[in-house]
């Protein structure tokens, strides 16, 4: 199997300050091609220690994606990295030094001098060109003794994917038949999983399977050669069929909407500890609008009697069971919806009105009735609580449009 090396250039991944998703992104991109990515590298802004990389793997990867390092300020060293590497040295393109200098121009700009150096490369390399920025990315490619291929591209995401998206068809990679499946599953955990599939879990051979823990709730992956994963995947079905909402690129509140569109239904949220994450979820989907009415916030007291929850409720505590209930009910009253949500816990970082961080009521009110699931969330902080939240809402809704 042929080596691909991915590296993310820049002194800011080493520290955290920026995390690195491209290497990931580049590497998922890969996935349909038969290539072994046995690392990936984050490289300092530090020509001797990436041109060392570089050189190693030059002598042995099929293939080199690096991605930053191209910009125009002195610590952007990609391109003598390249140089050094290969033994080759750079020279000015004055073709491509005018484009850069007219990208400056359209934007009413004189461009900089430090930018002239965007516009160097070494003779073996072909540009590629970037229609969202000033940095062009460089194209290396070797025929003999063993085809390979070196392609470096700007950092920001923006500007590279459709670059890569135009490069990586004319790459000439070894393809290899690959297929996945994956199941997107509610209310039951990895260990019960295994359990469940028995045999079926398999870790070798043509088709494998493999579990991800998601706010969603868990998903099932089966990836491989094509016939097996998708024999493997027709068996795996219907034994997670009960807690199963989605596949593939299914998002928890798009199959929502769907449902609610499929019925004609409406749907209004109310939200006390989710804050607005809830309905920042429902827009997310594109033509949330043919059925998401709205929302409210109502994360004080006053804000949940102004909105209609009665103080009866309110007496029973915010972080309570009666309160969510009410909470619902109150926001399908007032928007005047076929189903609405409320969600109302306790975030942390300290326990509140005597009930411990993680705790959670989310209702559900609907034509015939309200329902409310309680919840004890792990407590690893407001963000995955009040995000955990929100989806075990809309879990209860989907749960009911099934
Ligand atoms: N009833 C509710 O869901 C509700 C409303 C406001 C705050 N809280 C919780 O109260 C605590 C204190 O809130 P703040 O940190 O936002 O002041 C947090 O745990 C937060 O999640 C809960």
């Amino acid at each position: 199997m042929f080596i691909a090396e991915i590296m993310g250039v820049g002194d800011e991944l080493l520290y955290g300050e920026t995390v690195d998703t491209n290497t990931a992104e580049l590497a998922r991109s890969l996935q349909p091609y038969n290539l072994n990515i046995p690392r990936t590298l984050r490289v300092a802004d530090d020509l001797a220690a990436l041109s060392s990389e570089l050189r190693k793997a030059w002598s042995s990867a099929r293939l080199i994606v690096l991605s930053g390092g191209l910009g125009p300020t002195p610590d952007d060293i990609t391109r003598e990295a390249i140089a050094a590497a290969l033994g080759e040295a750079l020279e000015l393109d004055q073709a491509m030094l005018n484009q850069i200098r007219a990208i400056f121009a359209a934007r009413g700009w004189n461009m900089p001098e430090s930018n002239r150096k965007q516009a160097m490369k070494i003779p073996s390399a072909t540009w590629i060109l970037n229609p969202r920025g000033t940095a062009p990315g460089w194209w290396v490619h070797q025929e003999t003794p063993a085809p390979r291929d070196l392609i470096a591209l700007p950092g920001p995401p923006a500007e590279w994917r459709p670059m890569w998206a135009e490069l990586l068809p004319k790459l000439d990679l070894p393809c290899q038949a690959y297929a996945q499946k994956t199941f997107k599953t509610l209310g039951i955990g990895e260990s019960r999983i295994v359990e469940v599939l028995g045999g079926l879990f398999q870790r070798e051979g043509p088709a494998t399977v493999g579990t991800y823990a998601k706010a969603h709730g868990v998903e099932v992956t089966v990836r491989g050669q094509p016939e097996a994963v998708q024999r493997l995947a027709e068996e795996i079905a219907p034994k997670l069929q009960e807690y199963l909402w989605g596949e593939d690129a299914d998002t928890l509140p798009g199959v929502v909407l769907r449902g609610l569109e499929a019925r004609g239904a409406t749907l209004a949220t109310i939200e006390s500890l989710s804050g607005g994450v809830l309905g920042a979820l429902v827009t997310e989907v594109a033509g949330a609008s043919r059925a998401y009415l709205g929302g409210m916030v109502a994360y004080s007291v006053g804000a949940k009697q102004r909105f209609g929850v009665p103080d009866e409720a309110l007496s029973q505590g915010t972080v309570s069971e009666a309160c969510a209930r009410a909470m619902a009910e109150a926001a399908r009253k007032a928007l005047g919806a076929t189903y609405a949500l409320a969600t109302t816990g306790v975030a942390g970082p300290d326990e509140l009105e005597g009930q411990p961080v993680g705790t959670v009521f989310v209702a559900l009110a609907g034509p015939q009735k309200t329902q409310v699931r309680p919840y004890r969330f792990p407590p690893y902080g407001r963000e995955f609580i009040r995000t955990r939240a929100a989806y075990a809402a809309l879990a209860l809704l989907q749960g009911e449009l099934r």
